[in-house]
């Protein structure tokens, strides 16, 4: 069983790297923690860094999750290889690029390009955002699936992801007490579909809606409720067609061992209880 704790990181590849910082500093709210070569890191909490923008192809994405302990990483590596995921071990110099003691790097079912790491970096000083977006943290993230049932079974009985809630057959997973670190969404190839930033009120959210708006940043979604984690949020698009969430009372799960998962219906009541319909 490979054991997460916590999504780590996401690392996006871009052909544009100054549009990359423009967006995510002036509309999505994120500090930059540190220039690279052909690389920016932003911070989004008190961790090292949450987002790496590196240059290069838009299809170049990678979601980090944190596990224990260099022994988990190990048992992750053989439990991966045995069930024949190619697992690459990052060298010492991909690990200081990720600002992680240790990592590893595979591929899930679909095809979306994962790495589990060991000890990423805090960051002593704090969160100083870029704008007042109310960003409390990196939370969650939407993950493509070409096939739900056999993704689901894979981040749950591989791994320890425990569904929380489905919608149809989307399934939004937990891997601690938060609602969901992972919803996996039905598509035709792998992708990172969402990332998800925490705001700290409803306010942030409603305040945002017409700071991008004004901004002509695409509003994808929202704003609105979420019945699932009864979260308010809103989603956005930013560079290369990445979508962005904000959102605010992410629920956690009570308790871990009696909770059974919820059901809800494929209609737009599931995805908004005030009625919000996507764009489009
Ligand atoms: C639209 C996606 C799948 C979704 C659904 C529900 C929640 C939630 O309950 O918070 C999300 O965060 C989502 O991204
Ligand atoms: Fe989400």
């Amino acid at each position: 069983m490979i054991y997460l704790k916590d999504v780590s990181y996401v690392r996006l590849g871009s052909p544009d790297l100054e549009s990359a910082e423009a967006f995510a500093t002036a509309c999505l709210g994120l500090q930059i923690a540190e220039r690279g070569k052909k690389k920016l890191y932003f911070r989004s909490d008190d961790r090292a860094h949450t987002l790496c923008y590196s240059e290069g192809d838009a299809g170049n994405q990678t979601v980090g999750f944190e596990v224990e302990d260099d022994a988990s990483l190990q048992v992750a590596a053989s439990t991966l290889e045995a069930l024949g995921h190619a697992v690459h071990a990052g060298t010492a110099e991909e690990a200081e690029q990720r600002k992680v003691k240790a990592f590893i790097g595979f591929y899930d079912p679909t095809g979306n390009h994962i790495e589990l790491v060991v000890r990423p970096e805090r960051s002593g000083p704090r969160y100083f955002a870029s704008r007042d977006a109310g960003i409390t943290g990196f939370s969650h993230v939407g993950l493509n699936s070409t096939n739900l049932l056999r993704d689901e079974r894979f981040w749950t009985q591989v791994c320890n992801a425990r569904v929380s809630d489905r919608i149809g057959d989307i399934s939004l997973m937990r891997v601690n007490a938060i609602h969901h670190t992972i919803a996996l969404l039905p598509a035709p190839n792998a992708g990172i579909q969402h990332i998800n930033h925490q705001v700290g009120s409803s306010d942030d959210v409603l305040r945002s809606h017409y700071f991008l708006n004004e901004k002509r940043v695409p509003i994808v979604f929202g704003p609105g409720r979420h019945p699932t984690s009864g979260a308010r949020f809103l989603y956005f698009k930013g560079p290369d067609g990445m979508v962005f969430e904000y959102s605010v009372g992410v629920g956690e799960i009570e308790n871990d061992e009696t909770h059974r998962p919820r059901q809800f219906g494929f209609e737009p009541a599931s995805f908004c209880m005030w009625g919000a319909k996507p764009a489009g």
